[in-house]
């Protein structure tokens, strides 16, 4: 268990949802405890951030996607291989709460059944200008069988709790990770090659 194998699993985690919702700002709180200065996202990148799961690190690669349609095609190639998603809506935007479902069809469609995904209710920060209940998340999350959490990127509320979530239930439930570029199954050791394109 100790084995090598074990300090080098990698998860590929997509930031997803409507432009706008604080996709970007939410990567920026979880890695670097700082709001990056406002750019809508034109392109893909990546952020990395190592947690612990039973005193196993896991590193974390999260993708942060861009929301904007005119982005769309480009935004949803890179779910394919994704373990993890964070589907992100903004409580003061009914709309980008209504387009979750969109992106769930979209994360399906491109990752699989399987894969695994939380719900944010951002900017929980702004209840004045609240628009969607929080029940309106809870149910909506409850439906689909996936955690919620309602998260303010600009205040650091329940980022980390949402990504530690997400980061055990993919230790926990899934048959495989990333090890660097080869994939491994966490519960049967392995045998021969390290790269499933050799067997
Ligand atoms: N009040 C408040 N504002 C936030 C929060 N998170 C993000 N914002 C603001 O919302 C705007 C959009 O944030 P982004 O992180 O760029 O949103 P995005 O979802 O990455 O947008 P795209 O890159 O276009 O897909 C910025 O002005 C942020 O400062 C939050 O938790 N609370």
């Amino acid at each position: 268990m100790a084995g090598s194998v074990y300090n080098n699993l990698v998860a590929k985690l997509v930031m997803t949802g409507d432009s706008n919702v604080g996709k970007t700002c939410i990567v920026s709180s979880y890695t670097e405890n700082s709001l990056p200065s406002y750019l809508s996202t034109v392109g893909i990148d990546f952020k990395t951030k190592t947690v612990l799961i039973d005193e196993t690190p896991l590193k974390l690669q999260i993708w942060d996607t861009a929301g904007q349609e005119r982005f769309h095609t480009l935004s949803v190639s890179y779910f394919r291989g994704a373990h993890g998603f964070v589907l992100v809506y903004d409580i003061t935007n009914s709309v980008s709460f209504e387009n979750t479902s969109l992106w769930m069809k979209d994360i399906k469609m491109k990752a699989g059944e399987d894969v695994e995904v939380v719900l944010l209710g951002n900017k929980c920060d702004r209840e004045d200008e609240r628009e969607v209940s929080k029940e309106r998340g809870e149910k909506l999350a409850w439906e689909y069988g996936i955690p919620f959490f309602e998260t303010s990127a600009k205040e650091n509320i329940n980022i980390e709790k949402a990504f530690q979530m997400l980061s055990e239930t993919i230790y926990a439930r899934r048959s495989s990770v990333l090890v660097t570029q080869n994939v491994v199954n966490l519960r049967e050791p392995r045998k021969t090659s390290s790269c499933m394109s050799c067997r």
